[in-house]
C-alpha cells in the first residue's frame, strides 16, 4: 500500500512530493522548539525520563525519527505528530477512558509510533484493552525505542495490513467497541477508505453504540489530490464523508450516525505543504453505529 510513495519526488513544476526523503520539504521539522506540558508529564512520569534529560531524550527521537524517515518519509513523521495526543483531544476522551476502565476494547488502527495508546495506559486504561496494528514494524520499534517501555507497555501490536481480510487482523473481529483512526483513512482513494471503513466495521462488536473516530485532512471542496507522484487520495467535507459511510452501511448491513468538524488545524493556516489549499482543513470525526 505504501509503494506510492516510492516514487519521483518532484512534481513537473519541480515541487518536492511526498515521498520525497529531501529534508528542504515543508514537512520535514529541522528542530522541536518546545514540549506542551501532556508531553512533559508523559515523558517524564511514564516513560521516567527525568526532567533535566527530557529534551536530550527528545533529541534522540531525532535520531529515531531519521531512521523512519529514511524507509518510509511520511509527513506524520517529518513534523513530529508522533508525540502529539490528539485522541486526548477528543470530546469523548473522558468517555472513551472510562469505557476501557469497563472493559470495552480500542483498536488504533494504523497506530505508527502508538502514542495515542501510551497516552491512554498513563491515564488509567487497562493495557489488556488496548488493542494497536501497524502496517510497518519500523514505526513501532521506534514506538518502544521512544517511550521506553518496550517491556513494560503491555498493549497488543498487530503488524497488520488492514487490506488483508485473511491476515492477522482477523484474530480481533467482532470483538472492538472503538477504533481510532489518526491521519489514516486520508492516505487512500475513496475505494481504499470505503475497503478500510467496511474491515472496521467486521473488527466492531455488531452492536448499536460502537465508534470509530479519528482525524485527518479534509477540504471545503472535496476531491482527489496527488499523493506522491503516482496515487490520488479522497479529501472529504461533512457530506462526503457522510455519503461514504452511507455506502458503507449498505455493504455491511449496519446504519451509522457520521459528525463531522472541519477547522484549521494541523498547520494549515501556515500554508506551506504542496497539497493544501485556502480549502484544506483538518477533519475530525465520530461515527456511531445505531443500527
Ligand atoms: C500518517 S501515519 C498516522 C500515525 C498515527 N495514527 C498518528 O495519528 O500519528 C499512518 C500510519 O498508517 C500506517 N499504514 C498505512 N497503510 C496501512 C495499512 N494498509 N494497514 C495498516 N497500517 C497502515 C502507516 O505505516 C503509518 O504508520
Amino acid at each position: 500500500m505504501d509503494t506510492h510513495i516510492e516514487v519521483a519526488a518532484r512534481d513537473p513544476n519541480s515541487r518536492l512530493l511526498i515521498g520525497s526523503r529531501d529534508k528542504d520539504v515543508a514537512w520535514y521539522k529541522p528542530n522541536l522548539i518546545s514540549l506542551t506540558e501532556p508531553q512533559r508529564d508523559l515523558f517524564e512520569n511514564y516513560s521516567h525520563v527525568a526532567p533535566d534529560q527530557v529534551i536530550p531524550h527528545i533529541l534522540k527521537v531525532f535520531n529515531q525519527r531519521d531512521k523512519a524517515w529514511d524507509f518510509l518519509p511520511l509527513p506524520c513523521v517529518g513534523m513530529f505528530r508522533f508525540i502529539d495526543f490528539e485522541l486526548s483531544m477528543s470530546p469523548l476522551y473522558s468517555d472513551i477512558l472510562s469505557r476501557l476502565k469497563a472493559e470495552n476494547k480500542l483498536l488504533d488502527l494504523g497506530c505508527c509510533f502508538g502514542q495515542d495508546m501510551r497516552k491512554l495506559v498513563h491515564d488509567g486504561a487497562p493495557p489488556s484493552s488496548i488493542f494497536g496494528a501497524e502496517l510497518r514494524k519500523e514505526y513501532v520499534d521506534s514506538g518502544y525505542d521512544l517511550f521506553l517501555d518496550r517491556d513494560t507497555f503491555g498493549v497488543k501490536i498487530i503488524m497488520a495490513d488492514v487490506f488483508d481480510t485473511h491476515g492477522p487482523l482477523n484474530e480481533l473481529e467482532d470483538q472492538m467497541d472503538m477504533i481510532h483512526v489518526g491521519l489514516f483513512l486520508h492516505l487512500f482513494d475513496w475505494e481504499g477508505q470505503r475497503k478500510a471503513c467496511e474491515r472496521m466495521v467486521s473488527l466492531l462488536k455488531k452492536q448499536e453504540g460502537v465508534m470509530v473516530l479519528g482525524h485527518q485532512l479534509g477540504n471545503l471542496q472535496p476531491k482527489d489530490v496527488p499523493f506522491g507522484a503516482a496515487q490520488k487520495v479522497f479529501r472529504h467535507d461533512e457530506q462526503t464523508f457522510e455519503r461514504l459511510w452511507m455506502e458503507v452501511g449498505e455493504n455491511t448491513g449496519s446504519t451509522w450516525d457520521v459528525k463531522v468538524t472541519l477547522d484549521r488545524g494541523m498547520g494549515i493556516a501556515e500554508n506551506k505543504r504542496p497539497w493544501d489549499d485556502e480549502n484544506t482543513r483538518k477533519m475530525t470525526f465520530e461515527v456511531v453505529r445505531i443500527k
